[in-house]
């Protein structure tokens, strides 16, 4: 009888465990996204409905797959083609409206100056929201994705590599590594060359900022495995964003997860040994050439960086500096590509401003006005960021709306910078000359620019970041005309950043040393 009765009540209380977990998951899946989705309704704030568990990825994605596979005109209004889900529910919501990314919500807020109170005036209410663990994986966790002390004992120990002074002592390092490149394409004087410049740049920017992070202690072969690696980690986190998994997937042996942690352990133990090898180099903070690189600095810093946290910070750099930059790169050409008038214009300044210099000197960089206004205008129509997100870090006022603690807010920089209330009719045109007073006047409003972000979090290497693509583009300026390829598709498609779906192949002509372009 005892026996009977012990088996009974085991019984109830699996019965009852198994009750409690899916009333927790009943909560957490549906009842609490119902209640937030009310709560957002009765203020106005509307949406796309929540759908058990995978909320409005399946429709997100589909959008964004069928805005990919078709062609786009040779023009500038890519927010429909990049950015398909939030230009059409922009359309039927408004700017500020309500999305699910599994259970978790997720408002857009395209108003300037609530966008200037989540990332300046009152940053201090929300947080770097912890990204998908494939995503931190490949980035690291550093800088980009740290919050609270840590980050900023980590931002202001490695500021000063980012401070003009010691940019300018890179220059010649960037313009030797540009010029060895470019050399290979001089060859073909006979006639026209066809790069590939997507790839072109990427390898580019690949020499340069492993010199920033690692100084001129790195060989050659270790940064290539490191960034051939980071590729392959980029391709699975860009699958794994288009599904909703639970947070117990990221411990799971699954051939996703094993890959990325087979190939996580090589980069970490490539960017180690880089580590030891600066450490036994006993020449200190400086490098060769004066200047201070990333990890010299963490050595020398007295805030307790540990090696892991190096590492860390070693995988963010190279991820952010590689391909920020290299898609500036790519889409200023392509835009220069497009609009021939500009590529004479911008030539004719380099030549001048260079006069008989075979190369641009940072003096002569600093003269560079018209490729400035090139630059801006091309990260303002192509920014490699089109988004950063936030989560409110408690129940916060934002404007006259009440988010709950733990929401998260995407901010729309593509769509802020297409945005024909602040930029006016010619939004989605080619202009330069709207920033020829500078950043801070073109648009209607002060927060209608802002391809490196806003407030504490602001880009670290914006300033490298633009002196590394002056003096390249001033370099290939001034000893080629380019056009687009016959093959070239205009299809900026989004892979964690903005990309040319199908490439970049345009042609290069050399120029004798003064002359016109035909
Ligand atoms: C055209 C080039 C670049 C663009 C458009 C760009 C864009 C951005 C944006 C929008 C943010 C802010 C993200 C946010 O608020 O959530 C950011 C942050 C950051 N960027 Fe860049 N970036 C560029 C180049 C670089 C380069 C060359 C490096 C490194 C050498 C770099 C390293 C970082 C880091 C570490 C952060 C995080 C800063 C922090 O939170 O303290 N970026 N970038």
């Amino acid at each position: 009888m005892e026996v009977f009765l012990q088996c009974w009540l085991k019984l109830i209380m699996i019965c009852l465990m198994v009750l409690v977990l899916v009333l927790k998951i009943a909560v957490l899946l549906w009842w609490r996204p119902k209640k937030i989705e009310r709560h957002f309704s009765r203020q106005g704030i509307k949406g796309p409905p929540y759908h058990f568990y995978t909320g409005n990825v399946k429709e997100v994605m589909a959008m964004m797959l069928k805005a990919c596979s078709q062609p786009m005109p040779l023009c500038h209004n890519i927010l429909p083609r990049v950015f398909a889900f939030y230009h059409h529910w922009n359309k039927i919501y408004g700017g500020m409206f309500l999305v699910w990314f599994g259970p978790t919500a997720r408002v857009t807020v395209s108003d300037p100056d609530m966008i200037r109170e989540i990332l300046s005036s009152k940053s201090e209410l929300y947080e770097k929201k912890e990204g998908h663990h494939l995503i931190k994986r490949l980035e690291g966790d550093g800088l980009l994705s740290l919050n609270g002390e840590k980050w900023g004992n980590h931002r202001k120990t490695i500021t000063p590599i980012f401070h003009m002074e010691n940019l300018k002592l890179l220059v010649p390092m960037v313009v030797q590594s540009v010029s060895e490149m470019i050399e290979k394409w001089g060859r073909s004087r006979s006639g026209e060359i066809e790069i590939e410049v997507c790839e072109w740049f990427q390898r580019l920017t690949e020499d340069v900022i492993m010199r920033t992070v690692f100084g001129s202690w790195y060989e050659d072969d270790d940064g290539k495995a490191i960034f051939r690696l980071q590729a392959q980690q980029m391709v699975l986190a860009a699958q794994a964003l288009r599904i909703v998994s639970l947070p117990a997937y990221r411990y799971l042996p699954t051939k996703r997860n094993i890959s990325c942690w087979k190939m996580d352990r090589k980069i970490k133990r490539s960017l180690m040994k880089l580590i030891e090898r600066r450490k036994i180099d006993t020449r200190g903070v400086m490098q060769e050439n004066g200047a201070k690189d990333l990890v010299g600095l963490m050595m020398q810093s007295s805030s307790n960086i540990t090696v892991d946290d190096m590492v860390e910070e070693c995988k963010t750099f190279l991820f952010a500096g590689k391909h920020t930059t290299s898609n500036l790169l790519t889409w200023t050409t392509v835009l220069l590509a497009m609009h021939p008038q500009w590529q004479v214009q911008a030539r004719e300044e380099v030549i001048r401003v260079c006069a008989s210099r075979d190369v641009p000197t940072k003096d002569d960089v600093a003269k560079l006005k018209t490729l400035t206004m090139i630059l801006n205008e091309s990260l303002r129509l192509y920014p490699p960021t089109i988004a950063t997100i936030r989560q409110a870090k408690v129940d916060v006022k934002l404007g006259d709306y009440i988010i709950p603690r733990g929401t998260e807010l995407l901010i729309p920089i593509l769509a802020l910078h297409h945005d024909q209330a602040i930029w006016g009719s010619n939004a989605n045109e080619f202009y330069p000359p709207r920033f020829s007073e500078g950043v801070a006047r073109p648009a209607k409003h002060p927060i209608g620019f802002i391809p490196f972000g806003l407030g504490v979090r602001t880009c670290i290497g914006q300033n490298l970041a633009v002196l590394q693509a002056k003096l390249t583009l001033s370099i290939i300026l001034q000893r080629f005309s380019f056009k687009l390829a016959p093959t070239y598709q205009h299809a900026p498609t989004i892979s964690m950043l903005l990309y040319p779906q199908h490439g970049a192949p345009i042609i290069f002509k050399p120029l004798s040393h003064r002359d016109e372009p035909p």
